[in-house]
């Protein structure tokens, strides 16, 4: 860790940092309640649309992490933030799991296959070519595009997964049209982070297991970001890239001894 100020705000991925599509991470129970009881400020930043913040809660207590939904930022929640910013009130078609479609009629839009403001694209893992055939043919109707989220794919114990990302490029392939990602890299979904635990960019760490997600959007924000090898990218791949993290570790087991 460089010497700069001590940390005293985390900022964590979910996906391959915390769990494994609900399988605990080994030693992220343990980091989890020694970050609760430090009483440092803390939030779970996740890409992952898929869940509401309290189901989501609900299913990494089942994985012996004990996080509250008040700690739970996902890239649904910052969607339907932009969106109402946007276009209040407006309209659109849903791609995506009760994550997204509870965020977006919480801030009381309309979801519709009827002339809809935008298609909305967010993580599910039963994408269904009926839908992505209709958000196809509102794009090419004007509909605007937006997607929750730029993964390729997901982690799970079996393997990758496509994600958000995979599937909005074969709409893009589809349509000519790219989408507008609101999630991570997107420093909107980093700026409401630090806005939400009132956190500074000198003492605030980020941890994640994506590169061009979690670790650039943590450096170009001026934080301590710190990757784990337990999600999407191996040691020897980390040198690819044209920026590095703060810390490599091999995962948040590591880290439990640098939260006090
Ligand atoms: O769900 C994801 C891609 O499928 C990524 O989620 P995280 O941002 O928590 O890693
Ligand atoms: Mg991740």
């Amino acid at each position: 860790m460089d010497e700069r100020k001590p940390i005293e705000c985390w900022l964590s991925d979910m996906d391959g940092v915390l769990v494994h599509e609900g399988h605990p991470v080994p030693g992220a129970d343990e980091f989890i309640r020694r970050l609760r009881e430090s009483g440092k400020r803390f939030l779970v930043l996740t890409n992952n649309s898929i869940y509401t913040p309290r189901d989501l809660a609900v299913r990494l207590r089942a994985a012996g992490l004990e996080i509250p939904p008040e700690s739970i930022w996902t890239s649904a929640l910052a969607t339907a933030r932009f969106l109402d910013g946007q276009r209040p009130g407006g309209s659109a078609y849903v791609v995506g799991e009760a994550g997204l479609t509870t965020a977006l009629h919480e801030i009381g839009y309309v979801l519709t296959d009827i002339a809809p403001d935008y298609v909305v694209l967010g993580e599910t893992r039963t994408y269904s070519f009926t839908q992505i055939t209709r958000a196809i043919r509102l794009i090419e109707g004007g509909a605007r595009f937006i997607a929750t989220n730029p993964d390729p794919v997901g982690p799970s114990n079996e393997g990758s997964l496509p994600a958000c990302g995979a599937v909005a490029a074969m709409i893009t392939k589809a349509t000519g049209v790219e989408p507008y990602f609101v999630g991570k890299p997107n420093p909107m979904m980093m700026r409401s982070a630090l806005r939400a635990i009132d956190g500074h960019s000198e003492s605030t760490a980020m941890i994640g297991d994506r590169m061009d997600t979690d670790i650039v959007s943590g450096m170009e924000a001026g934080l301590h970001t710190i990757l784990v090898l337990s999600g999407v990218v191996s040691r020897d791949q980390v040198d690819r890239y044209p920026f590095r993290p703060s810390m490599v570790v091999d995962s948040v087991a590591d880290l439990i001894e640098l939260i006090d």
